[in-house]
């Protein structure tokens, strides 16, 4: 059987690294696009040389060409600006907009079967647009934010209980913003739900509280660590978690920017929520159960998000 072929468009920070884990892990042919000159293609190059020593099989191409990513099963969709030291990722928004309109141009003529994943910031605003831009099925476009909130979690909370990460589980949901949701009942260490463990005085509630707020900042913690730029390793992997579930049909259960029509009472929008991801895309939303407190949080997200849907819409009439 051919390998699979994945398309990285933005080969900045997370492309490269996109690229590299792509390789090594093996999941297909690698086309990294950028409109940078010699970016890409030096990328593809160093990656390719690593492949005696790691031993991997797999072709790496460097491209400032659309025609280069045809037939694409998966396209990563990093391209755009990351943010810095004291701004918000909405202030990202207009100039990515204008990335997502030729980005999704691009992929809708060459690649319009490929499963399409969204890293670009401000993200639920930019996977809806990119949505609209591409005009592909909203079953194949997705933006890759929970993921990596719930990862960060899952970290800190293993700091907290000096547990491995493997056995910490949890579910950061709602928009990739400020007002980010990690749902503190539906996480757990081996299967014990956060809420008992402050019960049996694992924890308190005051730590618990601090790491919830970790998370939420977790994108800012690396900036102002950075300054030059924003993570990449973790968003890089998390997307990778989320190629293999859909190049593998592993039916994986993932917190993504997913279409939600009806599921959470939402209708006709993007945000974050627990999905399946197999063959076809988005299999699924589960449509989880939710607390009073919880409802609320995530309400006021869906609002933060719906608000920069509509600002997407001022500045693009084509959106409207
Ligand atoms: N969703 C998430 O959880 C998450 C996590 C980390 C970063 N991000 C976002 O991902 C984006 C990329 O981050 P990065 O660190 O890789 O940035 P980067 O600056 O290292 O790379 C971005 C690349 O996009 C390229 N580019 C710009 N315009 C383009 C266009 N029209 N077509 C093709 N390529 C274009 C640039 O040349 C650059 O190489 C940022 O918007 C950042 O905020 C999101
Ligand atoms: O924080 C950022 O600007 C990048 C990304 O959204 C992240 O969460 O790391």
């Amino acid at each position: 059987m051919a390998r699979a072929k994945i398309a990285l468009i933005g080969a900045g920070q997370i492309g490269g690294t996109l690229a590299h884990l792509a390789a090594i892990k093996e999941l297909g042919d690698v086309v990294l696009f950028d409109i940078a000159e010699g970016t890409p293609q030096g990328k593809a190059l160093d990656i390719a040389e690593s492949g005696p020593s790691e031993k991997f099989d797999a072709t790496l191409k460097g491209t400032n060409s659309y025609s280069d990513i045809a037939g694409a099963d998966v396209c990563i969709v990093t391209a755009g600006v990351p943010r810095k030291p004291g701004m918000s990722r909405d202030d990202l928004l207009g100039i990515n907009l204008k990335v997502m309109k030729a980005v999704g141009e691009g992929i809708a003529a060459n690649a319009p079967d490929a499963f399409v994943i969204c890293i670009t910031n401000p993200l639920d605003a930019m996977v809806w647009a990119l949505r609209e831009f591409s005009g592909l099925p909203h079953k194949k476009v997705v933006g890759m934010a929970g993921v990596l909130d719930s990862a960060r979690f899952r970290h800190f909370l293993s700091l907290e209980f000096n547990v491995s990460m493997k056995d910490v589980s949890a579910f950061v949901l709602g928009g990739h913003g400020d007002t980010m949701v990690p749902l503190t009942r539906y996480s757990t260490v081996a299967g014990i739900p956060l809420p008992d463990l402050v019960e049996m005085n694992w924890t308190t509630q005051e730590k618990l509280d601090a790491i919830v707020q970790r998370t939420r900042d977790g994108g800012a913690e690396i900036v102002g660590l950075l300054k030059t730029g924003s993570a990449f390793y973790a968003p890089a992997t998390s997307a990778i978690e989320m190629a293999e579930a859909y190049l593998k049909d592993q039916r994986r259960l993932l917190p993504c920017a997913a279409w939600c029509d009806g599921e959470f009472g939402l209708k006709g929008m993007y945000v974050g929520v627990p999905t399946i991801i197999g063959a076809n895309g988005i299999e699924k939303v589960v449509n989880i159960k939710l607390a009073k407190d919880e409802q609320e949080m995530f309400n006021s997200s869906v609002e933060a998000v719906k608000g920069l849907v509509e600002a997407c819409k001022g500045i693009d009439d084509s959106l409207a």
